[in-house]
């Protein structure tokens, strides 16, 4: 083996080991195949020189690289036919004189392969035996572990046993002995760490320190599709990899004397029946979201409450034009520490600025008609399921959620128009749908009984009050400031 000008350095970026030669580029290490082919015989019997292979794989699918007692394996995640990635590895072998060169090359690589990423991450596990369709599990040891032991993540994994059980293990978690809890379940478990990190005397330091992640094993999976834009588990384990530590908002949710957090949406009218009135077809996967829909676009279309919301943004325009400069502002790169800094110093979950439900209105908040409400949705991430990015204009850490209202009184027509809008991103602009961003609200249902949904879990259908607080929570993204959704047009 040579480098290619013979020179050890850290820049040099090009390996030559047995004639083939590996350069670090700028987005993938390149692999130029030079060997002549060793089964690759002409009619003669005389050995053909291999044609020269040119080969690309992108640095963001490169897991590992390490030089053992006789060669240099690279780990990287190779896409297969299907929507998914495996993990391949290549290896090449070395003498004992070369061993220092290629170690200090391959840490060039694993440098450029992670670039601001952490490595080796310290992952927490927690697998819902009867997460989705039951399969979390097999789907864990299928695709995600062996990206992650390819990566060299240290794993601690554990299924949860009941109900809660996620929660308590968030509660009582070493915080510093992991860099991230990664759920294999739909959203329900992520909801129960949050909550878990939530519930602690250092809360506000827990959740600053402890990233939360979702492999796609539930039926909306709102979390991965918003961090990583995708709903497969092999894909979401490398972006866990790589994934980049950005806050995220959370919203505290009060209710009589509860206090609870929630990360993802808060839905009372249509939205809230087809997510919590389905349980019984689980079975059908996220199907049974649309199937909801129309079941209950069918029979009753108002859900009767009062509402205020404390509106920061009211109008469509202003919301793109922030989401504009906001999803393009330069980023602070002490942002992070200077985030866990202010948590050391004052590591309780923050006081409730607006106070509770059961507290007077608050001045200042605008009241909205809800007489006729057919679906009040309030989302603090955009995607809340494959091809529904329902909050287009939703940022990670703007200390705004979006909430959305549409009059029960539109006719179905309108309704299922809205509907189909809501792949195309068309839904935002449509002038039946209002949007404001918000950083509080409050809602009091009319009827007696009905569904209330705070991140696809039912909670007592009584009034509630919701309340931001600015990156108080932690997640792991692909750009480590918004989110992979198609902002608004
Ligand atoms: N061993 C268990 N037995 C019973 N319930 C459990 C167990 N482990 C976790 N749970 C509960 O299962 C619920 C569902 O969690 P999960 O996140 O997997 O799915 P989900 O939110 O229903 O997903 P989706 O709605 O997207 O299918 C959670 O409320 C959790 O407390």
């Amino acid at each position: 083996m040579s480098s290619q000008d013979d020179s050890s350095e850290p820049h040099d970026t090009t390996l030559i080991v047995e004639s083939v030669s590996l350069t670090i580029g700028a987005d993938s290490l390149l692999i130029l195949d030079d060997r002549p082919a060793k089964a690759d015989r002409s009619c003669c019997g005389l050995l053909q020189p291999k044609p020269e292979t040119n080969h690309a794989i992108s640095l963001y699918n490169i897991l590992g690289a390490e030089v053992t007692a006789s060669n240099l394996v690279i780990a990287y995640a190779q896409h297969s036919a299907k929507n998914d990635v495996s993990v391949t590895t290549v290896q090449y072998p070395i003498s004992e004189k070369e061993k220092v060169a290629i170690e200090r090359w391959a840490q060039q690589l694993l440098d450029a392969a992670y670039a601001k990423a952490l490595r080796g991450k310290r992952l927490k596990v927690l697998v819902n035996p009867f997460g989705g369709k039951g399969t979390a599990a097999s789907l864990y040891q299928r695709y995600a572990a062996p990206v992650f032991a390819a990566a060299k993540c240290q794993l601690d994994v554990q299924n949860t046993e009941y109900r809660g059980h996620a929660l308590e293990i968030a509660e009582n978690l070493d915080i510093d002995a992991y860099d991230a809890v990664v759920c294999c379940s739909g959203d329900g478990l992520p909801y129960e760490v949050f909550n878990g990190l939530g519930k602690r005397p250092d809360a506000r330091k827990a959740l600053a320190q402890t990233a939360v992640a979702l492999l796609p094993c539930g039926s909306g999976n709102g979390l991965t599709w918003n961090a990583f834009g995708t709903g497969s588990v092999s894909i979401a384990a490398l972006a866990i990899v790589k994934g980049l530590r950005t806050p995220l908002d959370l919203v505290s949710i009060s209710q009589k004397d509860s206090r609870t957090l929630s990360f993802l949406s808060q839905s009372f009218g249509i939205v809230a029946e087809c997510d919590l009135g389905t349980e019984n077809i689980r079975w059908m996967g996220a199907q049974r979201f649309t199937y909801g829909f129309l079941i209950r676009l069918m029979r009753q279309t108002i859900w009767p409450c009062d509402i205020a919301v404390k509106v920061e943004i009211g109008d469509k325009e202003a919301i793109k034009e922030h989401y504009a400069a906001w999803s393009t502002r330069p980023q602070d790169p002490d942002a992070d520490s200077k985030r866990l800094g202010i948590a050391a110093e004052s590591p309780g979950l923050p006081e409730l600025k607006y106070g509770t439900v059961t507290d007077e209105l608050p001045q200042g908040w605008q009241v909205i008609s809800g007489e006729t409400m057919g679906n009040f949705y309030a989302g603090n991430m955009a995607i809340m399921s494959k091809d529904t990015n329902m909050f287009p204009a939703t940022l990670p850490d703007d200390g705004l959620m979006d909430v959305v209202t549409i009059d029960g009184t539109v006719s179905r027509a309108t309704a299922l128009t809205m509907m189909n809008e809501i792949p195309s991103g068309r839904f935002f602009d449509m002038p039946d749908l209002n949007v404001r961003k918000a950083s509080a609200f409050r809602l009091v249902p009319h009827q007696k009984e009905g569904y209330i949904s705070i991140d696809g879990e039912r909670v007592p259908f009584e009034a509630f009050q919701a309340e931001v607080h600015q990156g108080l929570g932690t997640i792991l993204t692909k750009s480590g400031c918004i989110y992979e959704a198609a902002g608004p047009r």
